[in-house]
């Protein structure tokens, strides 16, 4: 596999917004795949998960035999990005989730699902991005927020990129990197902004799995 300039990143296109992925990993100079299968998984330099219901994606896993393939691809240090039920996927500990979902201990934080209450369901904020929008003239990043997660607690080895700015929850982290990995609570693949995907696609190219 050759990372160097135009890195082929999967989309695990179980469910969720695959199609608007697959779009802005285009925009942001990868070369973009569906995944679905193990073969295409192999195929693949890094790998995004999308939003949609982590104990229904946890299950299509299993059923499709995708599940071992990609912890070991994780824990020989592929990039991984996951959005929303994504970043639940990749997290090592979960409240509010099933006991019999699983998932992909890629990454040392506890996330609680649908932390922001029934109420809310869904609300857009403007937030500051770690390495992303902190450059003077940066403008800040929209992030729309869908029945989201936010991470409850990380451990050192964690990097938090982003929080929320005001509200309720204000100062909840809701963007968090270690290593190779990168989760974001919102959804940048909605809004048309594609520097979240920019950034993904160099950690790609930096890491040269
Ligand atoms: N937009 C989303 O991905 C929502 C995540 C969903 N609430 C879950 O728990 O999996």
């Amino acid at each position: 596999m050759n990372a160097a300039h135009n890195p082929r990143i999967g989309v695990l296109a179980l469910q969720g917004d695959v199609r608007e992925h697959l779009a802005a990993l285009a925009d942001a100079g990868a070369e973009p795949a569906t995944v679905r299968r193990p073969s295409e998984l192999a195929d693949v330099d890094g790998l995004v998960i999308p939003g949609g219901e982590s104990t229904t994606m946890s299950n299509l896993l299993g059923v499709l035999d995708l599940y071992d393939p990609l912890r070991e691809r994780l824990a020989a240090g592929m990039p991984a990005y996951g959005s929303c039920a994504g970043m639940i996927m990749l997290a090592t500990t979960i409240l509010d989730t099933r006991p019999d979902a699983r998932h992909l201990d890629a990454l040392d934080i506890t996330v609680r699902r649908n932390a922001f209450g029934r109420q809310v369901e869904s609300f857009e904020t403007d937030l500051q991005f770690r390495g992303v929008t902190d450059r003077a003239g940066d403008p800040p990043m929209r992030a729309v927020f869908i029945r989201a997660p936010w991470v409850e607690s990380i451990t050192p080895d964690v990097q938090v990129l982003a929080r929320v700015p005001e509200g309720p929850a204000k100062d909840r982290i809701v963007a968090v990197r270690q290593n190779n990995v990168l989760a974001t609570s919102f959804h940048p693949e909605v809004t048309g902004d594609r520097r979240v995907h920019r950034y993904f696609v160099e950690m790609v190219r930096e890491s040269g799995v």
